[in-house]
């Protein structure tokens, strides 16, 4: 197998530009007061999210603006991990919010055309990146709260799913779920797990079984999202739980946190290299390459 790039790799070739200060719009205007200069506030973007921090509250901002879909591709999923890194390893940030730039859509899960027509290779290296991107993100040692402005089916559900509090857009159109069954494909055992750990075993056998995918009114119904807002509230809602997880001490909500994730996140880890050549195999195989390209066309139907 030809060498694969590492995240280091990806990373050095990828150009996120550097960190630079602007005044932060969101959020800022209520605690701003009146007449007084914007307190710093750090920005950096690249090509498929943007991430704002604002240094007096210590949270950051990190908005999906791929579209059509914010789907979840190699280049995206490189970007997301190196954004969070950035975050993680900046003393001014304590707490994240993820939202979606592109209307409607929080995210559509992992690209699949990366998961199809390509090289042995290069699923591989998607996967690993699919895998990195899960490790940070629910290892996480900030707060973080995903607000959901629009579907997430998929890997989208699982960036939901992987962070500490899930808040949606009461938009009935607006549906959430590990849809994979219906793809003729199967979440990996580290995708059950979180959602096992966030909605119980019984609910999550039987929706992965079928596939489902739960309007934002049903999916508050059993704890998939913990609540939801009008669209218009979705940020102020966001910022208030955020200051109220933001109130405990650091170290006891992070270690309370690892305490709670640490067995699923180590079992995958242990067994990671094998995790990506069951992927590898299992995708590659020409009956799972047919069930893709079936709902891609499936996709391109609906829309003519
Ligand atoms: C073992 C592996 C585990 C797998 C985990 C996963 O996440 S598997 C992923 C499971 N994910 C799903 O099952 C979600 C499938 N997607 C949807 O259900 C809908 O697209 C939507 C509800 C997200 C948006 O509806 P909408 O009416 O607003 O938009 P639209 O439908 O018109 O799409 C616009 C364009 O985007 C394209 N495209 C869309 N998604 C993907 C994608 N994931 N990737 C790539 N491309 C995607 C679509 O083909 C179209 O392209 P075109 O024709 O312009 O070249």
């Amino acid at each position: 197998m030809a060498a694969v790039p590492t995240l280091a790799r990806r990373i050095a070739r990828s150009g996120v530009r550097p960190l630079c200060r602007w005044p932060l719009a969101w959020g800022r205007a209520a605690r701003q007061p009146p007449g007084l200069p914007l307190a710093p506030c750090r920005a950096f973007s690249n090509n498929k999210i943007l991430v704002e921090l604002d240094e007096s509250s210590g949270v950051a901002m990190m908005k999906f603006k791929s579209p059509p879909v914010n789907s979840l591709s190699l280049d995206f999923l490189t970007e997301f991990c190196i954004s969070l890194e950035k975050l993680e390893n900046d003393r001014a940030c304590r707490g994240v919010i993820f939202a979606s730039a592109v209307p409607r859509i929080f995210s559509s899960g992992l690209d699949i055309t990366e998961m199809s027509g390509k090289s042995m290779e290069h699923y591989a290296e998607f996967w690993r990146a699919v895998q990195e991107m899960w490790l940070r993100l629910y290892g996480s040692n900030m707060v973080t709260i995903a607000a959901v402005n629009g579907s997430s089916p998929a890997g989208g559900c699982l960036v939901a799913l992987s962070c500490d509090y899930r808040i949606m857009v009461e938009n009935p159109k607006f549906s959430i779920g590990l849809n994979e069954a219906q793809l003729g494909i199967v979440a990996p055992f580290w995708f059950k797990d979180t959602f096992v750990n966030v909605v119980g075993h019984r609910i999550a056998e039987r929706s992965l079984q079928l596939g489902s995918l739960y309007p934002a009114p049903e999916a508050l119904k059993f704890g998939l999202v913990d609540e939801l807002v009008p669209e218009e509230k979705l940020q102020e809602k966001a910022m208030a739980v955020m200051a109220q997880w933001l109130a405990l001490p650091d170290h006891a909500r992070q270690l309370t946190k690892s305490m709670m994730r640490k067995a699923v996140l180590d079992r995958l880890v242990a067994h990671r290299e094998e995790d990506v050549q069951n992927f590898v195999s299992f995708i590659s195989k020409e009956s799972i390459q047919k069930s893709l390209r079936m709902y891609m066309e499936m996709l391109k139907k609906k829309k003519s």
